[in-house]
């Protein structure tokens, strides 16, 4: 699928959500700021993304970015959240969070149970892995963007 608006680079602090990525899902996702959201293209398709992200002066690694309402929880404001694809020692709330959004997998869903939504999580991780390893998304790791 070919999204216009796409690749989108966005920039901003690491900051709490509702503490549930962790406890709940098992799958903690960096928030960023209100203003992020604010910031995204009005007409953009909420939805499950995958691309590349930086913590920091760290290294880019893969990414998958929900933007949405999470309608599972019925939340009342959008929010842009990053599951980096790597294993942290540490949480890194106040970080700068750099990402890079090159792909759509799916709309949002409210699943009907928890366990639902774990495994499309699981599943959106492993088709984010694979899409990235194809040459036209490899190249956007080394973008400037991602230049200290
Ligand atoms: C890859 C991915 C896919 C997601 N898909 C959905 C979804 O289909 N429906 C939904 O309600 N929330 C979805 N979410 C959002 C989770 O509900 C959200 O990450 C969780 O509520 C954590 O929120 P928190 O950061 O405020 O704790 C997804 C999150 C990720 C990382
Ligand atoms: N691989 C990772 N991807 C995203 N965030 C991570 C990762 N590993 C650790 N974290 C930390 O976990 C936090 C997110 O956990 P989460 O349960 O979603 O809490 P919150 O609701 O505050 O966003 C991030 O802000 C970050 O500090
Ligand atoms: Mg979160």
């Amino acid at each position: 699928m070919s999204l216009s608006q796409l690749p989108l680079f966005l920039k901003g602090q690491v900051v709490n959500g509702f503490g549930r990525g962790s406890k709940d899902l098992g799958c903690p996702t960096a928030n960023f700021p209100r203003e992020v959201a604010q910031s995204l293209p009005k007409d953009l398709k909420t939805g499950v993304y995958y691309g590349w992200a930086k913590v920091d002066s760290g290294p880019v690694y893969k990414m998958v970015v929900n933007i949405g309402w999470c309608p599972f929880y019925q939340n009342k404001e959008l929010s842009v959240e990053t599951h980096v694809i790597h294993n942290f020692d540490e949480d890194f709330y106040g970080s700068i969070l750099k990402i890079c959004v090159l792909g759509y997998l799916r709309p949002e869903k409210n699943f009907p149970s928890l366990n639902n939504l774990i495994s499309a999580i699981k599943q959106d991780i492993e088709d984010a892995k694979q899409n990235l390893d194809i040459k036209e998304n490899i190249i956007f790791r080394d973008h400037d963007f991602f230049k200290n």
